[in-house]
């Protein structure tokens, strides 16, 4: 065979090779043809801003609860009537991510946020039981504790003076985690310069950059920036300091005869403590043979930790600001959470619906999407295979159907009219197979933290302060949360 004709022969299979994905680029073109949406010059230009979220508030209005946008040859279809949420959410052969996820694939690796398929489902039902009511309830006294270190740390702030409190926030929201997840007590707010506390805001930082900048999403380019070198150290750390934990926590089951659950359930001590965090769940069902590997188990417990620090910090924030605000919801949730203290594991109705409220208007994620695998009937639009679906909670939430006066403060509509809201009206958390598997943990963290916040300071407006809602993986407010404190009398 000649040279010519080889070549010819490659060029052919490699043609070949590539003809299904450019048959089904061409009919995703197509159909975006049919759906309106803005011009990728109008992305470039609004991610410079950095005011995503205002720029798919207009595009809502202008288009309607559906349009499109292509990210360079991924499109991607926003869904916000609630309707066609339902048909999204429930759907159970719906449950692949979409590529925007495989960008922090570097920390979480195949874990239960970004896997698919056998993997995920086998994994969630595998953690399903850590997550548990009664098992929560265990953490409460962590969490407690975490909660006095916050409110004697705020102390030196409840003078009447404006300051920004996320930065406190979110040491917290750390401590929290890391001692449920992995049975770690670090402090992070007493030690905010501890080099795996930075590693973690590092990573946060980096990855969530990536995610919105032209450049840095092509590989090559990169290796090549000061972000990248950033990231490869802050995993080092990160990635170093789970395996520890597990070497550690599995040696502390070892030393404690613990071989399976029940043998747990009778033991008083897991490395001094009672209490199981997750790590040592995920270490039990691997001792009972139908556990995780240790790569996987690393990947569940970077999982949460980056699933519950940064959300939590998010709504707790937020809420602050609202309550702030609004001194005569303020002081129903004050009566409530004194009437309450010590009681926080069981309903607080107002503080609950308060939560929500902030939730509906700032939800720490504003949108999450998926990618589907078939061609995919949604109302009356059919979706091709390939496309990425996205459900706009942020859009969802302020329905005016639903949520009449959307941008209005208003924790009573979850008290009143509850039973009247489309099921769907309402995803902070997701909804279906794949909704947050932390909800519970994150409305108990919030209420103890709000709740004793509450009882220690009276929050006070910042006059003119209103925060600059970032679209970031997790909702930001880019200037901070902007407060002023007076302790209780
Ligand atoms: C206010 C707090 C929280 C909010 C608003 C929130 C919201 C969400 C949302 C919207 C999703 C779906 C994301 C998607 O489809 O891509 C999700 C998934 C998830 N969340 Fe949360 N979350 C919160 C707290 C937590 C906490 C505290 C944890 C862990 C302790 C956690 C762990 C996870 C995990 C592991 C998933 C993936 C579940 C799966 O795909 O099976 N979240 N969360």
């Amino acid at each position: 065979m000649s040279a010519l004709a080889l070549i010819a022969f490659a060029l052919w299979a490699l043609f070949m090779l590539y003809l299904p994905h450019i048959v089904e680029f061409l009919r995703i073109r197509r159909f975006a043809s049919t759906i309106p949406g803005p011009s990728i010059g109008e992305l470039i230009e609004n991610a410079k801003k950095g005011q995503i979220l205002a720029w798919l508030n207009s595009l809502y209005k202008k288009h309607g609860t559906v349009f499109r946008i292509w990210f360079g040859k991924d499109l991607t279809v926003f869904f916000s009537d609630p309707e066609d949420v339902k048909q999204i959410l429930s759907n159970n052969k719906l449950l692949k991510k979409s590529k925007s996820y495989e960008l922090i694939e570097v920390w979480l690796g195949k874990g239960l946020l970004t896997s698919s398929n056998e993997a995920w489902q086998r994994h969630r039902k595998l953690l399903t039981p850590a997550f548990h009511f009664r098992i929560l309830g265990e953490f409460k006294e962590p969490m407690e504790d975490n909660c006095q270190i916050l409110i004697s740390k705020l102390r030196e702030k409840a003078n009447g003076e404006q300051f920004d409190i996320y930065p406190y926030i979110t040491l917290f929201a750390l401590d929290a985690i890391l001692e449920t997840a992995m049975g770690l007590k670090k402090n992070a707010q007493m030690q905010s310069e501890s080099e795996y506390v930075k590693a973690v805001q590092t990573i946060c930082r980096v990855l969530y950059k990536r995610l919105f900048s032209f450049w840095h999403r092509f590989d090559l380019i990169y290796r090549f920036t000061d972000a990248y070198k950033e990231r490869i150290e802050a995993l080092k750390v990160l990635h170093g300091e789970t395996n520890r934990m597990i070497k550690l926590r599995r040696q502390m089951l070892q030393d404690t005869n613990i071989h399976n659950m029940a043998d747990a359930e009778k033991s008083d001590e897991v490395g001094g403590k009672r209490r199981l965090a997750f790590l040592d769940m995920l270490l039990i069902s691997q001792l009972e043979g139908g556990g995780l590997t240790d790569l996987e188990i690393r990947e569940e417990v970077d999982t949460f930790l980056f699933g519950g620090h940064d959300t939590t910090s998010s709504a707790m924030g937020f809420c602050i600001y609202l309550l702030s605000q609004h001194e005569d919801i303020q002081q129903r949730a004050y009566e409530e959470a004194v009437a309450m203290q010590g009681r926080e594991k069981e309903t607080m109705r107002y503080l609950e619906a308060v939560i929500k409220e902030t939730l509906r208007i700032y939800p720490s994620v504003p949108s999450y999407s998926r990618k589907t695998q078939e061609d995919l009937q949604i109302g009356n639009i059919t979706v091709p295979k390939g496309v990425a679906i996205s459900v706009l909670a942020y859009m969802v939430h302020r329905d005016e159907n639903n949520y009449p006066e959307p941008e209005k403060f208003n924790p009573d509509r979850f008290l009143d009219n509850d039973k009247e809201l489309h099921p769907f009206a309402f995803v902070a958390f997701s909804a279906g197979p794949r909704n947050c598997i932390g909800q519970k943990f994150a409305m108990l963290e919030l209420k103890l933290a709000l709740s004793s916040l509450l009882r220690s300071y009276e929050l006070l407006p910042v006059k003119g302060f209103v925060p600059n809602h970032l679209a970031e993986l997790v909702m930001k407010s880019g200037n901070g949360i902007q407060i002023r404190m007076r302790p209780r009398k």
